[in-house]
C-alpha cells in the first residue's frame, strides 16, 4: 500500500512503514530491512524531509554512504528536491568525511596540513621496507599478511601497544613491532593510510573533547546507509558523533553483512539497540525491486543461516519468470552462454547492454567472460579491474604530485627518484638511507646531503638534478598553478613526456593518452590538495558509469545496486562458497549472505550458471556444484542447459575443425539463441618459448588479438609474460599455456 499524501509530497510514493521512518520525530532510529525494501530511498527522503519539513539547515547533516558514487547520487537527488542549498550538506563515505575533518586539525595529531594518503600499494611498500630492515623472513612474514593484520587492528581500534599486549606468540609480536615502526614511518612521511583516516579521526575526538563537541554540534543529524558493514572503528565514530544529539538514523540489513574479513561486524546492529535504549526500530518487508520468484530464491538460500533473525521479503509485483540455471561443460561454454543470452535478449527482448550485470565471486573468474564478450563484440566494463590510478604512468605522476605537496613522503620519493632515469641506483639510495638512520632524520632530509652520504658518479648529478626539479615544481605550487597545468609542467620539465614520446610504441602512446586523461581530471579541481584527496578516495564501485555496456564485477562490489538481468556465475563449491569457508561455519554463513546479495540485485531475470570443468591457474579440473544451488526448491528453477549429443561432444573434444562453432555451443543452441560466432578459438598448437620473446615484440593472442610484450619473468614452464593488448590492456600470462603466436 502506498500513501499519496497531497499535503506532503515528501512522503508521496512511500508505504506506511517507509513514511514513518522518513517522518520520524528525532532520536535514534534503526531501519532494519531486507534487500530492495527501500532503505536507501528512505534515507534519501529523510534528508529532504529534514530540510524541507523540519527546516533543518543542510549544513548540519552528515550522511554516510558506501561509495562516493552513491554519495553523489544522493546529493543529486536531494538537490532536485530542495535545490542548491543541498551543497552545504556533507554526504560522503566514512573515509571522505574523515579526510575533511582531519585536514582541519592535523597538528593535533602531530601531522602537517599537507599530509598525503597512502593506498594499499604504498602501504605494502612501506611495510616491506620495514620488514626487511628488521631482518624478517618474507616467507614467514609475507608483506600482504602483515599489512592485513595491521589493517584489521586499526579497524578494531587497536594501536601497536594493544596489538602487542594481545600477541600470544612470536609471530604476532613481530607483526606488532612492524606495526609500531610503520606508524612512526607514516608520521615521519606525513602520510596516513586508508585505515588511519578512520582510526585517527577517532583518536582526534577521543583526545580532544572540545573538537569532538564542535562536530557534535555541527552535525546535528547523522545518517548511515549499509550500516551492517560498518566496522568497529567506524561504528565508534558514529557513536562519538551521535552521542550528544542522539539523532542517529541508520539503515541496514544483517543478511547483507559481507565484509567480515575487513573487520565489518554485523553485531553493530545489535549493539546499536543496546547503546541507544530508546531506539525506534522500523522493519520494512515489502520489496520493490525483484519478482516474487527471485525473492523466494533469496529467502530459501538465506534461511539456511543459523545466526539470523527470520524475515520474509515479499512483493506485489507478481511471480515473474523462473530463475534460469545453466550448466556448461566448461567455463568457456558457460561464458559463451552468457554472451549469447545477452545478445539474444538485446535483439528480441528490447534490452540495452547496460541492463545486464555479470557477477563472480573471485576476480579471476572475469577472464573467461571477457574473452567471450570480446569475441562477440559485446561492450563491457570490469569494475574493480586494474584501476586507472594503479597504472604505472599514473602512479608515477601521482607520486610526483604527492612529493611536491609533501616533501617528506618517503614511498613517493623512492618510486620516482630515478624516474625518468637519472642514474640513481639502489646502492646510492641505500647510502642515503644509512646516513638518514645515522642522523635520525628522514630519507628526504638526508637526500640533500648526498655528498656526505658518499654518493658518487652519475648518481651525484642525478640527485642534484632531481632536487632542482622538485624545487622548481614546488615553486609552481607557490605561484598557485592549478593542478592540471602543474601536471603538464611536470611532464615537460622532468623529461617524463619526452622519454615516452621517444619511442612511439602502442604502449607508450596509450600511456600518453592516459596522462592527458589525468590532466583533464585534475583540471576539475582548484588545488593540488583537493585533487590528491579526491583521487585517493576513488572507490572501486565508483568506476560504474552510465554508458551502454554490460557491467562485470565481484558480488562484493554489487552491494546496493540493481539490474534488470543478473548472471550469478561459477556457482561451484570451492569458488562460491569460497574454498576457505567450506569448513568454517561462520565463514560459510558469510558466503551465503554474499550469495543473497547477488541474487537480490536482479529485478526481472536471474541466471545462475556453473560449469562441470573449470580451468584455473592454467589447469582444468572437475567441479562440484555449489551447495547454495541445492538450497533452492527445484520448482523455482528452469534448467536451460543444453545437452550436447554424443556426436557433438565427441567432435568438440577431437578438434575445432570438425565443429564450425568454436563457441562451445552446439549449432542447435546457436540457432536457438539466434547468434553465430566469428571466434578465433584458441588452438592447442605449440606455445612460444622465452627465447622467442623480448619486450617490444608484437604478438597475437587467440582471444585478445594483437599486443606487445612488455615484460618476461622466470623461465621454462614457469615463465610468465606481460603483454599490453590494444583490446584489454595489460595482462600477465603463463607462457606455456598462453595461446600466443608472433605477429
Ligand atoms: N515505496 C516504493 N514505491 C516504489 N518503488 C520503491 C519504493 N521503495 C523503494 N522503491 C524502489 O525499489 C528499489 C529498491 O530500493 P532501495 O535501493 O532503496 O532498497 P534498499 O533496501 O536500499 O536495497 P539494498 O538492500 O539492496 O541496498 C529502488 O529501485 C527503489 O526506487
Ligand atoms: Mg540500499
Amino acid at each position: 500500500m502506498t500513501i499519496t499524501n497531497s499535503n506532503n509530497p515528501l512522503l508521496a510514493g512511500l508505504n506506511p512503514a517507509q513514511a514513518a521512518a522518513v517522518s520520524h520525530d528525532g532520536g535514534p532510529l534503526l531501519v532494519i530491512a531486507g534487500a530492495g525494501s527501500g532503505k536507501t530511498r528512505v534515507l534519501t527522503r529523510r534528508i529532504a524531509y529534514l530540510i524541507e519539513a523540519k527546516e533543518v539547515h543542510p549544513g548540519s547533516i552528515l550522511a554516510i554512504t558506501f561509495t562516493n558514487k552513491a554519495a553523489a547520487e544522493m546529493k543529486e537527488r536531494v538537490n532536485e528536491l530542495v535545490g542548491p542549498i543541498a551543497k552545504s550538506m556533507w554526504v560522503s563515505t566514512f573515509h571522505s568525511a574523515c579526510v575533511r575533518i582531519l585536514r582541519n586539525h592535523p597538528e593535533a595529531l602531530g601531522y602537517r596540513k599537507n599530509f598525503v594518503i597512502y593506498d594499499q600499494d604504498d602501504a605494502e611498500k612501506l611495510i616491506s621496507l620495514i620488514s626487511s630492515s628488521m631482518g624478517l623472513d618474507t616467507k614467514r612474514f609475507p608483506t600482504r599478511q602483515s599489512a592485513s593484520r595491521i589493517s584489521n587492528a586499526k579497524s578494531e581500534l587497536l594501536g601497536p601497544k594493544e596489538l602487542m599486549a594481545k600477541a600470544t606468540h612470536i609471530m604476532e609480536r613481530k607483526v606488532a613491532e612492524v606495526y609500531a615502526q610503520y606508524q612512526e614511518r607514516l608520521l615521519g612521511a606525513n602520510a596516513m593510510d586508508f585505515d588511519d583516516l578512520i582510526y585517527k579521526t577517532h583518536e582526534l575526538f577521543e583526545r580532544y573533547p572540545a573538537i569532538l563537541e564542535q562536530y557534535q554540534r555541527r552535525f546535528f543529524h547523522l545518517l548511515v546507509d549499509e550500516y551492517q558493514d560498518t566496522n568497529v572503528a567506524q561504528n565508534a565514530l558514529v557513536m562519538q558523533l551521535g552521542e550528544r544529539s542522539r539523532n542517529v538514523f541508520v539503515v541496514g540489513d544483517s543478511d547483507q553483512s559481507v565484509y567480515g574479513f575487513r573487520g565489518a561486524d554485523m553485531r553493530n546492529i545489535l549493539e546499536f539497540e543496546k547503546a541507544f535504549e530508546d531506539v525506534a526500530v522500523i522493519k520494512l518487508e515489502q520489496n520493490y525491486r525483484s519478482t516474487q520468484t527471485i525473492l523466494d530464491v533469496a529467502n530459501s538460500i538465506i534461511s539456511n543461516n543459523q545466526y539470523r533473525e527470520a524475515k520474509n521479503l515479499w512483493t506485489d509485483q507478481g511471480s515473474g519468470e523462473k530463475v534460469r540455471l545453466f550448466v556448461g561443460d566448461d567455463d568457456s561454454e558457460e561464458s559463451n552462454f552468457i554472451a549469447s543470452s545477452i545478445l539474444r535478449e538485446r535483439e528480441t527482448g528490447g534490452r540495452r547492454y547496460s541492463d545486464f550485470a555479470v557477477f563472480y565471486r573471485i576476480n579471476s573468474n572475469s577472464r573467461s567472460v571477457e574473452e567471450a564478450f570480446i569475441r562477440r563484440g559485446i561492450p563491457y566494463r570490469v569494475v574493480g579491474g586494474t584501476r586507472f590510478y594503479d597504472r604505472r604512468e599514473i602512479k608515477d605522476t601521482m607520486s610526483y604530485l604527492r612529493l611536491i605537496q609533501n616533501p617528506t613522503d618517503e614511498i613517493a620519493l623512492r618510486r620516482v627518484i630515478n624516474v625518468p632515469k637519472r642514474g640513481i641506483g639502489d646502492q646510492s639510495i641505500a647510502k642515503v638511507a644509512t646516513l638518514a638512520a645515522e642522523m635520525g632524520t628522514t630519507l628526504v632530509d638526508a637526500l640533500s646531503k648526498y655528498e656526505a652520504a658518499g654518493v658518487t658518479g652519475r648518481a651525484k648529478s642525478g640527485i642534484a638534478d632531481f632536487l632542482v626539479l622538485m624545487e622548481a615544481l614546488r615553486g609552481h605550487v607557490r605561484d598557485e598553478m592549478p593542478p592540471g597545468e602543474l601536471i603538464e609542467a611536470f611532464l615537460d620539465e622532468s623529461g617524463y613526456r619526452s622519454e615516452l614520446a621517444a619511442n612511439d610504441s602502442v604502449d607508450n602512446l596509450s600511456r600518453l593518452d592516459n596522462l592527458s586523461e589525468l590532466v583533464s581530471v585534475a583540471s576539475e579541481h582548484e588545488t593540488l590538495e583537493a585533487f590528491l584527496d579526491a583521487s585517493a578516495l576513488v572507490a572501486q564501485a565508483d568506476q560504474i558509469q552510465g554508458d551502454d555496456v554490460v557491467t562485470l564485477m565481484t558480488v562484493h562490489t554489487a552491494k546496493g545496486l540493481e539490474y534488470p538481468v543478473v548472471f550469478l556465475t561459477a556457482l561451484e563449491d570451492g569458488i562460491f562458497p569460497h574454498s576457505r569457508s567450506l569448513y568454517e561455519p561462520k565463514e560459510l554463513e558469510e558466503e551465503r549472505r554474499l550469495c543473497y546479495v547477488g541474487v537480490t540485485r536482479a529485478r526481472e531475470i536471474l541466471y545462475l550458471t556453473r560449469a562441470n570443468q573449470r580451468s584455473q591457474y592454467g589447469e582444468s579440473s572437475l567441479t562440484i556444484p555449489s551447495r547454495f544451488l541445492d538450497e533452492i526448491p527445484p520448482s523455482l528453477i528452469e534448467d536451460v542447459s543444453v545437452r550436447l549429443s554424443y556426436e557433438e561432444r565427441r567432435s568438440r573434444y577431437l578438434g575445432d575443425s570438425v565443429v564450425q562453432s568454436a563457441s562451445g555451443l552446439s549449432s542447435s543452441t546457436l540457432k536457438r539463441y539466434g547468434t553465430t560466432s566469428n571466434s578465433t578459438k584458441v588452438d592447442s598448437g605449440p606455445r612460444l618459448s622465452v627465447s622467442q620473446l623480448k619486450p617490444g615484440i608484437p604478438v597475437v593472442h587467440g582471444s585478445w588479438g594483437e599486443g606487445v610484450v612488455t615484460a618476461i619473468d622466470g623461465n621454462g614452464d614457469n615463465a610468465s609474460v606481460t603483454i599490453r593488448f590494444s583490446s584489454v590492456g595489460s595482462k600477465k600470462l603463463i607462457l606455456s599455456y598462453a595461446p600466443l603466436k608472433l605477429a
